[in-house]
Formats: C-alpha cells, sequence, structure tokens
C-alpha cells in the first residue's frame, strides 16, 4: 500500500477507462487493474466494463473471497474524495430524507385538532337548539 495516498475525483478516475489504462472504485479505494486484466479469475470484460467507475457493487455482489480482498492492495493508487457522496450514500440519504415523516406530522396534528373543533361546534349547536325547543 502506497504510504501517502492521493485523493481522485470521479471524473480524474473515468478518465482510466481502457484496456491499457483500467481503474476501478472499490468501497471509496481507487485501484489500477490495468495488469491484472488478463489474470482476473472472472474475466477481463467484466473488469472492462466497470473501467473508470465505482464497481462497489458488482466487487460485492460476486461474493469475493479473501484471496481476492487481499489482492486489492497490490492495485492500490489511492482514495476517493470524501467530499464528494458515492452512489449508494446518496440513494440511502434520499431513502433515509423521504422516510421521515417530518412534514405528514404537524398535517396529521392540524387535521385532529380540525376533526376535535368540529366535533366540539357540532356538540354546542346541538345543545344550544335542544335548550331552544325547551324555552320555545
Ligand atoms: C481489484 C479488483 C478485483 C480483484 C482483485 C478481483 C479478484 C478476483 C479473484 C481472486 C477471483 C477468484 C475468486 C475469489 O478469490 O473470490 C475473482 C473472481 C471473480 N471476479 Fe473479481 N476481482 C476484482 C474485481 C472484480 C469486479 C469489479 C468484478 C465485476 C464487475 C469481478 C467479477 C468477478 C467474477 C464474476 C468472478 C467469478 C469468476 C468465477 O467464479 O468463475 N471482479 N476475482
Amino acid at each position: 500500500m502506497v504510504a501517502s495516498s492521493k485523493v481522485f475525483t470521479h471524473s480524474e478516475v473515468s478518465a482510466h477507462n481502457t484496456s491499457q489504462d483500467c481503474w476501478l472504485i472499490i468501497n471509496a479505494k481507487v485501484y489500477d487493474v490495468t495488469s491484472f486484466l488478463n489474470d482476473h479469475p472472472g474475466g477481463d470484460e467484466v473488469l472492462l466494463g466497470a473501467a473508470g467507475k465505482d464497481a462497489s457493487e458488482e466487487f460485492e455482489d460476486v461474493g469475493h473471497g479473501s484471496a481476492a480482498r487481499l489482492m486489492l492492495d497490490e492495485f492500490y493508487v489511492g482514495e476517493m474524495d470524501p467530499s464528494i457522496k458515492s452512489k449508494v450514500e446518496i440513494v440511502d440519504a434520499t431513502l433515509g430524507e423521504s422516510k421521515k415523516p417530518k412534514d405528514k406530522l404537524p398535517q396529521s396534528i392540524s387535521s385532529k385538532f380540525i376533526y376535535i373543533a368540529v366535533a366540539l361546534m357540532i356538540i354546542v349547536f346541538g345543545v344550544g337548539i335542544h335548550f331552544l325547543n325547551k324555552i320555545a
């Protein structure tokens, strides 16, 4: 592993997307797999298909074993810029936002108050009519 790691942006990594120069992002780390293309047990097509992109999901979906995980260090070239959110984080944030009932809560409380107010008005009106009938 490189002692002082370089930080890359998505556009920098995406430039390395050929069989002569193939980089991947896996779990926010950047790997240069150019020399590994011909040796990858899963074939070069899958690596080239993910060239210059975030291949974290594909890497995990395959269920790579510890051998593959240990090999990662060999190809490590740096880190992704932590200020730039990954695809997964953006999806999580969006889901988290939609799960929050922040708009629904005040609305449900205020609609409950309206029901109570209307019910009270009907009761008061009904009692009023009842007394008026008694007086008349
Ligand atoms: C630097 C990144 C990668 C390394 C070091 C690596 C390494 C390996 C190794 C050692 C194997 C043999 C099985 C194992 O030990 O788990 C393997 C299998 C495989 N890899 Fe990767 N891999 C990498 C990235 C990827 C990516 C990004 C994909 C998909 C887009 C992928 C798809 C596969 C597939 C489909 C197999 C299964 C082959 C089979 O069982 O027939 N690999 N990989």
